[in-house]
């Protein structure tokens, strides 16, 4: 388990004093997988290299299984630091040796005797599915595989958290698909603790728990991805699964979007309104998403013969999440939920 808390980073210019983190607080538990995202500018690379130990932070705690990294120095810190794993985005290798020697490199640093070295990289290799490419040199990789050595690197030192900086950024869809496909089995496999930092919602959506949104070097919002999804006013949820709408069409009051997880609703619900309630329903726009704990979706429905206020209580009662604030007669006049 890791947890940071109240992290602070600022750097100090010629121009002044820079805040670029303003009390980060995060805990990503083990077997999960926590995404960071957020527009550039907003301190997510400052956020990995406080993590990774790279940068010291200004003030705050990485806690790792409770011991805080921050207070540490010297030796007991250089024994520490082996809990984190950082995949880069390059992946990093040195060209010059081969993919076995690449992953041996923490090893050796740490005097890990030859034998034991060679049998640990082998296992490593085939845990990312590259054993028979343990003596090719980086450049004979592809550019997925090259990240797959990364993270057999990663992993050489038994991490306790893994820490993937921007990893798939620049991969094919079939590489990234690989990569993220590693990260899950590694997430349910070892137990491993993994913070995904990215600006590709494609990714987060695909293995992400937990999401934290930041904005400005503050945690803007966080919270279980299907649960961001499923909460219509949300606005990581709503980059997470986009919607795009139609305008409302004559004949309807008002449009409303609705968030509901597959799993836990009446597929008919929509026909339900009609048959059951004597609304009239037309669907405007609709984003479903397999994701690994169900399947997600959201829809924006113009609707006609039922108050905001009756449907919204209609639709909660059948375990759906109808947001308030997207009450709209148009794509710009919104209409009073209690009206
Ligand atoms: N060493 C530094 N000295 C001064 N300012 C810095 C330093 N490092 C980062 N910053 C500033 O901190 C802010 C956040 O930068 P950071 O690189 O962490 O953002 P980011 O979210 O990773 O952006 P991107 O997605 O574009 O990589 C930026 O305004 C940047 O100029």
């Amino acid at each position: 388990m890791i947890e940071i808390k109240d992290l602070h980073k600022h750097y100090d210019t010629a121009q002044g004093r820079i805040e670029v983190l303003k009390g980060i607080d995060l805990s990503v538990p083990e077997g999960s997988i926590t995404a960071v995202v957020g527009p550039s500018g907003a301190g997510k690379s400052t956020l990995s290299h406080c993590i990774s130990l790279l940068e010291k932070p200004s003030s705050g705690q990485i806690l790792i299984d409770g011991k805080d990294l921050g207070a540490l120095s010297g030796r007991a810190l250089r024994a520490e630091r082996r809990a984190i794993g950082t995949i880069f985005q390059n992946s990093a290798l040195l060209s010059r040796l081969s993919v076995a020697e690449n992953v041996a490199l923490p090893l050796r640093n740490l005097g890990v005797v030859h034998h034991e070295m060679q049998q640990r990289v082998a296992q490593l290799l085939d845990r990312v599915g590259l054993l028979e490419k343990a003596d090719a040199y980086p450049g004979q990789l592809s550019g997925g595989q090259r990240q797959r050595v990364g993270i057999a690197r990663a992993l050489a030192l038994r991490p306790r958290l893994l820490l993937s900086d921007e990893a798939t950024s620049g991969l094919d869809p079939e590489s990234t698909h690989q990569v993220l496909g590693l990260l899950d089995s590694l997430r349910s496999d070892l137990g491993l603790s993994i913070i995904l930092i990215t600006h590709e919602m494609d990714v987060v959506r695909h293995v992400a728990d937990e999401v934290a949104q930041l904005a400005s070097g503050r945690i803007a919002e966080h919270g279980a991805l299907h649960e961001l999804v499923a909460s219509p006013g949300s606005a990581t949820g709503e980059k997470l699964l986009p919607l795009r709408s139609e305008e409302l069409p004559a004949g309807f009051d008002y449009a409303v979007t609705v968030a509901y997880r597959k799993d836990r609703v009446d597929p008919g619900w929509i026909s339900r309104l009609g048959i059951e309630h004597g609304i009239a329903v037309a669907l405007l726009g609709g984003a479903v998403e397999a994701h690994h704990e169900g399947t997600l979706g959201r829809v924006r429905l113009g609707v006609q013969g039922a108050t905001p206020q009756d449907l919204l209580r209609l639709l909660d009662g059948w375990g759906l999440q109808a947001d308030p604030g997207s009450l709209a007669r148009n794509n710009h006049e919104l209409v009073e939920a209690n009206a």
